[in-house]
């Protein structure tokens, strides 16, 4: 069975704090889409279990009830309208999360629930399973890395904001005999799917999170949209990568109006609105405004951005919309004209 188009799922799975949750969380929000972060609901079943609630009335109220909120490169779990990070993250729920994780009902009751997150424009799941049992036909799949050394002085500083105090080499044992267990148990054992792409987790935050927003933007286009933009979106690309080499930029407008007027004609009526779509968000993404132009032709993956956000923001169906931004990817690579670029924005 083909992928479902419509359906845009990016899992970020790997071992105990490689980042999953943090930067999953934030490149939901960048994307403008769900977030699930399984490791907490792993967390909170057992907590709640260790205050004598059954699996039904866990599920139940999870549910119900439970937000994840990004703040500043940490995530937050919220049930009830409490702020329940501290609690569950405290070494005895750790323990117990990777106890009861093993159990095949809790893992049935738990698949369940996190499917229900998959609405709305996409969503971004993080856990160990994620692209492996959960959500197996996701559009993207990234596996995280890291040295156990550099993830246990990041639970460390972690854990120490959170008001606990962790011992670093108690952390190390733990983290090891953690990822030991989660990866050699029976069921949904913590292994990369065989699609996955990996990311070491050893440089910096921002980095980190900027390479996988270029991951998504690499695979989400194609993953979308129609084969005819498939093909429009290639030429653009190569096109423009040959033309920014050659700084032939006459040409390349020749080539364009009628590439242009050939689109305009096929998708009459689907472009109403798009042109000036582009230019604002192409603005958001070149750094330097006054060489914009010039950034655009050098910097394909402008154009992929620029796509993305028409994407995020205009959430109309999938369809129409590549049209629109397969469009505005040819209109920001090949306008060129920042006097006019600004004139349109006003
Ligand atoms: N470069 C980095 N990549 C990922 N996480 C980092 C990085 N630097 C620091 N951290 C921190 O490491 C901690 C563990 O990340 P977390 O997302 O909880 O991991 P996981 O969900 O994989 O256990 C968080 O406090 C996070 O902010
Ligand atoms: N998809 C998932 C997520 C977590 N878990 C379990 O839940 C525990 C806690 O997950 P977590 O993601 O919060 O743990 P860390 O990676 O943050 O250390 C893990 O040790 C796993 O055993 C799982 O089995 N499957």
């Amino acid at each position: 069975m083909s992928k479902d188009r419509r359906s845009i799922v990016v899992t970020v799975d790997g071992q105990s704090s490689t980042g999953k949750s943090s930067l999953a969380c934030a490149l939901a929000n960048r994307l403008g889409m769900n977030f699930l972060g399984s490791g907490s609901i792993y967390r909170l079943c057992a907590y709640f279990m260790l205050r004598g609630k059954d699996l039904e009335a866990i599920k139940e109220l999870l549910t119900e009830s439970l937000a994840f909120k990004s703040t500043q490169g940490d995530m937050s779990v919220w049930v009830q309208g409490e702020d329940l990070t501290a609690k569950i993250n405290d070494a005895q729920v750790t323990k117990m999360a990777s106890d009861i994780a093993k159990d095949v009902a809790v893992r049935t009751q738990l698949a369940d629930l996190q499917k229900g997150f998959q609405s709305g424009l996409g969503l971004v799941a993080e856990g160990r399973d994620m692209g492996t049992v959960i959500f197996p036909r996701a559009t993207l799949k990234l596996f995280l890395t890291a040295d156990v050394a550099v993830r246990a002085k990041r639970r460390k500083v972690q854990l120490e904001q959170m008001g606990l105090s962790p011992d670093y080499d108690q952390l190390v044992m733990e983290l090891k005999a953690r990822d030991h267990q989660d990866e050699t148990r029976a069921i949904s054992p913590l292994v990369p799917a065989k699609d996955a792409v990996f990311v070491d987790t050893a440089a910096h935050w921002d980095e980190n999170l900027e390479q996988m927003y270029q991951q998504v933007l690499m695979v989400l286009p194609k993953q979308v949209m129609p084969k005819e933009v498939v093909q429009i979106f290639d030429q653009v690309r190569q096109d423009s990568m040959r033309y920014a080499q050659l700084g032939n930029v006459s040409d390349y407008e020749r080539w364009w109006k009628g590439c242009s007027e050939a689109s305009s004609k096929k998708f009459q009526g689907e472009i109403i609105g798009a042109s000036w779509l582009c230019p604002i968000y192409v603005r958001d993404f070149i750094p330097d405004p006054i060489n914009a132009h010039l950034s655009i032709l050098q910097n394909t993956s402008a154009v992929e951005q620029a796509m993305l956000s028409v994407f995020i923001a205009t959430k109309p169906s999938y369809e129409r919309l590549f049209y629109v931004a397969a469009l505005c990817g040819q209109y920001a690579v090949l306008s060129n004209r920042l006097l006019a670029l600004q004139d349109i924005v006003g």
